[in-house]
């Protein structure tokens, strides 16, 4: 290898208390019962920004894992991604207190509304310094859509459809409203900004109707970070045409390395570069100071999954009712509704045939993806090995307890990473956008779709 690749981190959280490892909040060290206290957030954003993180990705969903059993009762018992606060309002006082970090909160285009929205993100890109991304969810929750004011949830490819022209109306918003000049401050003419330069969107489509103007200057990016974490085929096409950055999770290499070939085809097939999105697979890690430290802390972990609840988060990823199942049938492929990804990594994984039992026992840690388990030198060369075989571009930080998993990779793994000279020293911009593609425009490149719509409004 001549010149290494560098790789980008996110810190992977929630504003619940132990998300992404179901029943972990018990665990002595776990201080995810304190996240609805903004301490506990500022001191997040501290700690990721100390370990030179890109941003603190936020996860979100609007209702229960209520697939389980047809109740929300055992989601309410051992708290599975419950309670579930929400994402946006935790992002201002994380922003005050750093200076480089990004934030990536989740927003679902099939419950908001496009001009609502774009008005949110823009004002957080502002609030942010140009620090915010938006990861643009579809919903795989049942009990998302009936408390949403819908009978039921809306089929896959009719999301997509919907999520598509939500896109197309907040890029006109974003990039097509308000002209770079248009605010003018003349305190002598009696103009804040000039009307002959921001330009109504005159949007009618299928799903919006948004005739007016954006209602917010343009902000520091005009469209915040793009992220996407879609899998299934649409999924993918999806990400393909929008996306800067995708989340996606699994466990084996292989299963990594088909998921980077084919987006990247997708992406080119796009218009867009390969390298134009950044791909970012979800990782645990757990780190000892020797390798037996490392996986005595593994079994350790495992000891707080709670595997009732762990049953129920798989049921809601999945879609699938999982109390009715013999815990001893293995779990076939089929197509779901719900998150299509979530039940590929054990209907199709090529190295093992999953048993339900196993792959709640699985799931428990870090949703399912894959553990990298060792000492600092030992996860440095899986995540070398998985940047370079497997295409990565970064990695997505889960948790077992938190904080602490993520003081632990800063203080360890990182340094390892930046003794490789394959991770940062110093950020290289001043906005999300440019430290994640180590350019000097904090824009969308010209060949994304938000720029080749043809503006209805400026000439
Ligand atoms: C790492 C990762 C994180 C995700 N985070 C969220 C989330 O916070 N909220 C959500 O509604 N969906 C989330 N998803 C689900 C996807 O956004 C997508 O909606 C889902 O995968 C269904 O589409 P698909 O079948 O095309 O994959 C996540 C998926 C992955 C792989």
């Amino acid at each position: 290898m001549s010149i290494k690749k560098k790789i980008h981190l996110n810190g992977f959280v929630q504003n619940s208390p132990s998300p992404h490892s179901t029943g972990l909040w018990k665990h002595e060290k776990d201080e995810g019962i304190r996240h609805n206290r903004l301490e506990y957030w500022t001191e997040t954003a501290k700690v990721l920004e100390r370990g030179k993180f890109d941003a603190v990705f936020i996860a979100d969903v609007l209702g229960t894992y209520s697939v389980y059993g047809n109740s929300h009762d055992v989601a309410v018992r051992h708290a599975v991604q419950l309670p579930a606060h929400d994402p946006l309002l935790i992002i201002s006082a994380m922003a005050q207190v750093t200076e480089h970090i990004g934030f990536a909160p989740t927003v679902s285009a099939t419950y908001a509304q496009p001009y609502a929205l774009a008005r949110q993100l823009s004002t957080l890109d502002h609030l942010t310094e140009g620090r915010l991304a938006w990861n643009v969810v579809t919903s795989y929750l049942e009990s998302e859509a009936v408390n949403l004011g819908l009978s039921g949830r809306i089929p896959k490819n009719q999301r997509y459809d919907r999520a598509d022209e939500f896109l197309e109306v907040v890029y006109k918003l974003w990039e097509h409203s308000w002209e770079d000049d248009a605010v003018v401050h003349d305190r002598e003419a009696d103009t804040f900004a000039l009307p002959e330069k921001v330009h109504a969107i005159n949007h009618h489509g299928e799903f919006f109707n948004v005739p007016g103007i954006h209602l917010t200057e343009p902000s520091p990016q005009r469209t915040p970070v793009l992220f996407q974490a879609g899998a299934s085929p649409r999924g993918r096409d999806f990400a393909a045409k929008h996306a800067e950055g995708v989340f996606t999770k699994g466990h084996s290499l292989e299963a990594l390395k088909r998921y980077s070939a084919d987006l990247r085809k997708r992406t080119v097939a796009q218009g867009r570069n390969a390298d134009s999105i950044r791909i970012f697979p979800m990782v645990l890690p757990i780190v000892g100071s020797t390798e037996e430290e490392a996986y005595a802390k593994y079994e350790e972990l495992k000891s707080h999954v709670s595997y009732e609840g762990t049953a129920a988060l798989l049921s809601g990823h999945t879609g699938i009712d999982f109390s009715k199942y013999d815990p001893d049938q293995y779990i076939e492929d089929m197509e779901t509704d719900a998150v299509q990804g979530n039940l590929d990594m054990y209907a199709k994984d090529p190295n093992k045939r999953w048993t339900l039992r196993e792959a709640i026992l699985n799931h428990g840690l870090g949703n399912g993806t894959v553990k990298f388990i060792g000492t600092p030198e030992q996860i440095a060369d899986h995540i070398e090995e998985w940047a370079t075989e497997g295409d990565a571009d970064g990695f997505n930080i889960a948790q077992s307890y938190s904080l602490e998993t993520f003081r632990e990779f800063v203080d360890h793994v990182v340094p390892e990473l930046q003794k490789r000279g394959i991770y940062r020293l110093e950020y290289e911009g001043k906005t999300l956008r440019e430290n994640l593609f180590d350019t000097d425009s904090p824009y969308l490149p010209d060949n994304h779709p938000a720029k080749r719509l043809s503006s209805p409004v400026i000439k």
